[in-house]
């Protein structure tokens, strides 16, 4: 059997969750238009008759701002190491920056075989994806440990099926990690709390999604229905007005969207229980951040 760990990483919000959830099928990850909505390593199991590739979803790379993002990026340059693969995104409609320039610099630096992923290209022009190409491959040149290149289209299924196959010849000769059913090593607490972030993240705008943490604090199974109950973290009062929003509306759009995704998710009937509760600062504070976020796992 061919297996091992394939770290999908890149900056903000250029397709890595999209992929995820394209190799594997069925939605695992949560996704947004907005940049930093991984704040995570999250460990993704797809398992076929010849191989275990384990997608490894990372936050983006880019320049933290905060306390919260510099614990993301050393999250995500961190779940590089000791990876048997790297899938390397870059964006061509958003342009290769500096801030790819680095991340090249770093995953040169690991040795680690990597496949240069252009994503996005049912969106980009011919002159924006050799733009694009040219201006990375001044970090990652032929001597570097690029092992295949790709022009891909997470969202549409273009040229996946291909790079799959390319991982997977790419993969050592190796045991078979996890059962074969496992879709992720995250525990459901955790990705019950994605799910209600993911909605936070698509009603809301500007810092409010950035601002707002989840934690489920409760999961009970009744008589005909699972009880959920979880904590929504801001910063400030004047967010907490946001999300809970006039009369209640945000509030209760952001309880059913998220109860849809859960029903699918659980197989059975839920009740979401959602409080919304202002923590000062929260992004600023290691014990919140390490501790009841639960971000220490990621960092070990
Ligand atoms: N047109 C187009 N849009 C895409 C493609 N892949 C992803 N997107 C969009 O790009 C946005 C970001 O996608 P994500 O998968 O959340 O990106 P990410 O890299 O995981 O983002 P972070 O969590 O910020 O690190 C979403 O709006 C996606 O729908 C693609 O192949 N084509």
């Amino acid at each position: 059997m061919k297996s091992g760990f394939v770290a999908v990483a890149g900056k903000p919000n250029v397709g890595k969750s999209t992929l995820i959830n394209a190799l594997m099928k069925k939605k695992v990850v949560i996704v947004s238009d907005k940049p930093q909505t991984t704040r995570n390593r999250i460990n993704c199991v797809l398992t076929t008759p010849e191989a275990q590739v384990v997608l490894v979803d990372t936050p983006g790379i880019h320049k933290p701002l905060h306390k919260f993002g510099e614990y993301m990026v050393k999250i995500a340059v961190n779940a590089l190491k000791g990876q048997d693969l790297i899938l390397f995104l870059i964006d061509p409609i958003d342009k290769v920056r500096e801030s790819d320039l680095n991340i090249a610099r770093i995953i040169k630096e690991s040795k680690i075989p990597a496949i240069l992923i252009i994503n996005k290209i049912d969106a980009a022009t011919p002159e924006q994806i050799n733009e694009a190409k040219n201006r990375i491959k001044t970090v990652l040149d032929e001597n570097s440990n690029i092992v295949a290149e790709f022009e891909i289209s997470a969202l549409t299924g273009h040229n996946l099926t291909e790079l799959l196959q390319k991982i997977i010849e790419v993969l050592p000769e190796g045991p078979q990690y996890y059962p074969e059913d496992m879709t992720t090593d995250r525990p459901l607490a955790f990705m019950i709390s994605e799910i209600v972030r993911e909605k936070i993240f698509h009603l809301t705008s500007q810092e409010i999604p950035h601002s707002t943490a989840v934690v489920v604090e409760e999961i009970k199974d009744k008589e005909d229905l699972v009880y959920i109950r979880a904590e929504i973290y801001v910063e400030r009062q004047s967010q907490k007005g946001i999300i809970i929003g006039q009369k209640g509306r945000m509030i209760k759009k952001i309880g059913m969207l998220a109860r849809k995704d859960l029903e699918i998710l659980l197989d059975d009937k839920i009740y979401l229980d959602l409080y919304v509760k202002v923590k000062d600062k929260w992004r600023q504070k290691d014990s919140i951040i390490l501790n009841t976020i639960g971000m220490k796992e990621d960092l070990e």
